[in-house]
């Protein structure tokens, strides 16, 4: 036995004390004793050093053997007590082995001793030395314990396929709480793509193969949820048993930001714009195969270069210098620029520069991205010009003649001068659309609209309003009058026919002209009262210009009243019929007479039919006026013929929205009926539009009243561009040629022409011709010479009112036979 050995010996008596001690000395142990009589000494003992035995007698007075064992106990201590006893019973032994004695030796047999002794000795060593080796397993337990508890790194074991631990962040991953604890879960309700098995297998090669690559897999957390996760699996020990210990790692973010990425460059990589990274001294570090197309330039010759190399020297350094402080103090720009391609090209492009910066905002890169807006711009161009441009003539639209217009005073005002705002519109433009169509009359607009173009100078805008409503804009005017030259030169351009489609056309126009700044100061002002001076142009017998007068305005307002005006009109009597006698061109023979309304304005006087029939018809009123002109001159014609002084044809003239009204024949007829006249003493006067718009519905209506024996007659003859050949299958008795032909005979070879021409055609197919508007005996005899049956017209009479005309037609026949001097002889 190595060093001394310490033993402690409880014993009332010296004597027997020294028989122990020489017992022990017996074989040479190197042994220290000490005797105690009491607990209290052993209690001192105890703590005053340490021991490695102790020998207790049983028969102690004061202090037994039990008592030492359970301080023993009570102080933790490993220190083996053998009993010693010459007079102990085997049961008393038996119960003291069973508190934790460790052996009894007699007192009378001292040879066992020693060997008990050492015996006990070696087995405290063992038992001590498992002691320890416990507690080192214990700490380094615990040592594992508080390092995986406090991991922020996700733990868990598993053990016959179930959860048996999982650290606090494990804990947190899952989303396990108390409600719902993964403890002792099945590992297969937990992997969703990695069974138990193969987690199984995974940890058994980790430990034969070092096999340390992590397995991606997805977790379920307890919230069903899932996340994306890696993990390390390896084999350990939890509680004695084989364990297999999860580290993992939540890469769900990850995953999702390396996909974003991966995305992000598959982007850039096929993105139709052009996108160039630089570092933050602006040196080019990559750009994409979009770059490449709309530079030219290939990836090696733009890198490492400044993008200044790509925009175009459109742009001024400055410029450059303010957009690039822009990038640097906002972070980004964006705007259009001028580029350049590698081949010296030009182009626009729309760019965005964005500066990109780290967390803690150090700039670190700028991206910018562009792409060719070219094309873009033509069709924005194209969008432009047609929003400004009338899609038919392609002159400049309402839009953009008030912009020019705006602009032109603007100047005007400034530099002090005038200008002129001439408003034009075709004469009849209607009739053309009706009669031929409106493919046609979009052909006769363009070739105005070319027309027009080519008499004004450049600086002069020329546009369409709509439909046959152009306007002229006429800058730097030296005079009023010179806006007046341009109109007659418009005028006169349009003398020559318009050729369409293989016909001539005859054109006229109305222009209206207001000058700045006597006839308005702005836009608005200056279009309205051009468009004033038309209308006056046109009431005046079309063909013609009129400069704006302030009287203009007034009659303008007057229409406006006139309409409420003319509701009452009726009611109050207002209307009155007017008769024009028609002559036979012959013998100058009254042959018939035309009715023609007049308004007895309480205030205006007599109003002519062209200021109030349009505002009847517009409004409707024109069907309650119909029948009143109907019965009015139905009972004239009825009272001349019983007066015995009137035989020939009373003329009515009916509008197309007249012909049009649904119950015109019921009404018509119930009149004619009632007021007595003979049906074939009268005659409806239509215009030619009534057959070309309303051919289908007119025919009928027309020949109703035919049968009925009242004949109809075709007004203002000439100027609808009627197909004269199919005038055969109307049911008309009569031409009435237009005015404006008889107005420039004789001196016009053309209207001659038209005349002569309306006249044969008309006999061929077995028509009476009437010439309106006779106001000269030279259009009397020429239209005698070229075989004109009938004339209406100032030279023989103006219309009159009814007792006027009864005077007329009692004075008897001999009234027009002045007029014809050959007449008699
Ligand atoms: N410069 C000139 N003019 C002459 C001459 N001889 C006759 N006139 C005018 O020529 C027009 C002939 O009538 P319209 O062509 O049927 O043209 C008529 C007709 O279309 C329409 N109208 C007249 N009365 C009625 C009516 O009761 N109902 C309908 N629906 N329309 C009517 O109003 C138009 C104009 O009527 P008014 O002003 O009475 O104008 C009349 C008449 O005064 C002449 O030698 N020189």
């Amino acid at each position: 036995m190595p060093g001394q050995l310490r033993i402690l010996i409880i014993e009332g008596s010296e004597r027997i004390y020294g028989f122990i001690c020489q017992a022990l000395r017996r074989k040479d142990l190197n042994v220290l004793t000490r005797r105690i009589e009491t607990r209290e000494a052993l209690t001192q003992a105890l703590e005053q050093s340490d021991w490695d035995l102790i020998l207790s007698n049983t028969d102690n007075p004061g202090f037994n053997p039990e008592d030492a064992l359970k301080l023993l106990s009570e102080k933790q201590l490993d220190i083996p007590l053998i009993l010693v006893s010459d007079s102990i019973g085997e049961e008393k032994v038996a119960s003291l082995l069973k508190a934790g004695a460790n052996d009894y030796i007699n007192l009378n047999n001292l040879t066992r001793l020693v060997p008990a002794v050492v015996r006990e000795l070696k087995e405290a060593a063992v038992r001590r030395e498992a002691e320890k080796t416990k507690q080192a397993l214990r700490r380094s337990e615990n040592r594992y314990r508080q390092l995986v508890d406090h991991s922020p790194t996700p733990i868990l074991l598993l053990q016959n396929e179930r959860i048996v631990f999982l650290n606090e962040a494990a804990s947190q991953a899952l989303s396990a709480s108390l409600d719902q604890p993964l403890i002792n879960r099945p590992a297969d309700e937990l992997f969703i793509d990695a069974p138990a098995a193969l987690l199984t297998s995974r940890s058994a090669k980790t430990s034969t193969e070092q096999d340390d690559q992590p397995l991606q897999t997805t977790l379920k957390r307890a919230d069903g949820n899932t996340i994306q996760t890696e993990v390390f699996i390896s084999p350990v020990e939890y509680e004695g048993a084989p364990a297999i210990q999860l580290v993992f790692t939540d890469i769900t973010n990850r995953k999702e930001s390396d996909a974003k990425l991966q995305q992000a460059a598959q982007i850039i990589e096929h993105t139709m714009e052009a996108v160039l990274i630089t570092n933050i001294d602006g040196t080019i570090e990559s750009a994409n195969p979009a770059f490449s197309e709309i530079t030219g330039y290939t990836q090696p010759e733009i890198i490492r270069n400044h993008p200044r190399l790509l925009i175009s020297a459109k742009h001024s350094p400055e410029f450059l210098s303010e957009l690039w402080d822009h990038v640097r103090s906002t972070g980004s720009w964006r705007g259009e620029l001028w580029n350049q391609r590698k081949n010296g090209e030009i182009y626009p492009v729309w760019m965005t520069i964005s500066c990109v910066r780290d967390q803690r905002g150090e700039a670190l890169h700028y991206v910018m991205v562009f792409s060719d807006i070219t094309s873009l711009k033509q069709t924005q161009s194209q969008l432009e010009h047609l929003a400004h441009h009338d899609s038919l003539t392609n002159l400049p639209n309402r839009l953009l003649f008030e912009d020019r217009l705006e602009h032109a005073l603007a100047q005007a005002k400034r530099q002090k001068r005038q200008l002129a705002v001439l408003f034009l519109d075709l004469d009849r433009f209607k009739n053309i659309n009706d009669s031929l169509g409106h493919a046609m009359g979009d052909e006769l607009l363009k070739e105005v609209a070319k027309r027009l173009q080519n008499i004004l100078r450049d600086d002069d805008t020329a546009a369409r309003l709509g439909g046959d409503e152009f306007t002229v804009l006429v800058e730097n005017l030296e005079d009023p009058s010179q806006a007046a030259v341009v109109a007659a030169k418009i005028q006169d351009k349009f003398k020559a026919p318009f050729k369409i489609a293989g016909r001539e056309l005859h054109v006229t126009a109305s222009i209206g002209i207001s000058i700045f700044p006597e006839d308005g100061r702005d836009v608005a002002d200056l279009t309205k009262n051009a468009d004033a001076a038309m209308y006056q142009a046109k009431e005046q017998g079309r063909n013609n210009y009129r400069y704006y007068t302030s009287e203009l305005t007034r009659s303008a307002f007057e229409r406006l009243l006139l309409e409420t005006e003319l509701r009452s009109a009726l009611k109050e009597d207002q209307l009155l019929l007017y008769y024009q006698p028609q002559i036979s061109l012959k013998n100058g023979e009254m042959t018939g007479a035309e009715a023609l309304l007049r308004w007895h304005h309480p205030r205006l006087g007599i109003i002519p039919p062209a200021r109030f029939i349009p505002l009847a018809e517009e409004s409707g009123l024109i069907h309650e006026i119909g029948n009143w002109v109907l019965n009015e001159a139905c009972q004239q014609t009825r009272y001349l013929y019983k007066q015995g002084i009137f035989q020939g044809r009373m003329a009515i003239n009916l509008s197309v929205r007249q012909i049009m009204q649904t119950d015109l024949i019921l009404r018509f007829e119930q009149i004619i009926a009632e007021s007595g006249c003979p049906p074939d003493m009268l005659q409806f006067e239509v215009t030619e539009g009534i057959f070309m718009g309303q051919m289908k519905n007119s025919v009928p209506v027309l020949d109703v009243f035919k049968k009925l024996g009242v004949s109809i007659a075709i007004d203002d003859f000439g100027t609808g561009y009627s197909s004269l050949s199919y005038l055969k299958q109307l049911p008309i008795d009569k031409l009435k040629i237009d005015r404006s032909f008889i107005r420039d005979m004789p001196h016009d070879s053309d209207a001659v022409a038209i005349t002569q021409a309306i006249i044969s055609l008309g006999k061929n197919l077995g028509l009476r011709i009437t010439a309106e508007g006779i106001e000269t005996m030279a259009q009397q005899s020429l239209l005698q010479k070229m075989g004109c049956q009938e004339g209406q017209g100032y030279l023989y009479s103006p219309p009159v009112p009814g007792e006027v005309f009864e005077q007329m037609l009692m004075e008897g026949s001999r009234t027009f036979h002045h007029h014809f001097s050959n007449y008699g002889s």
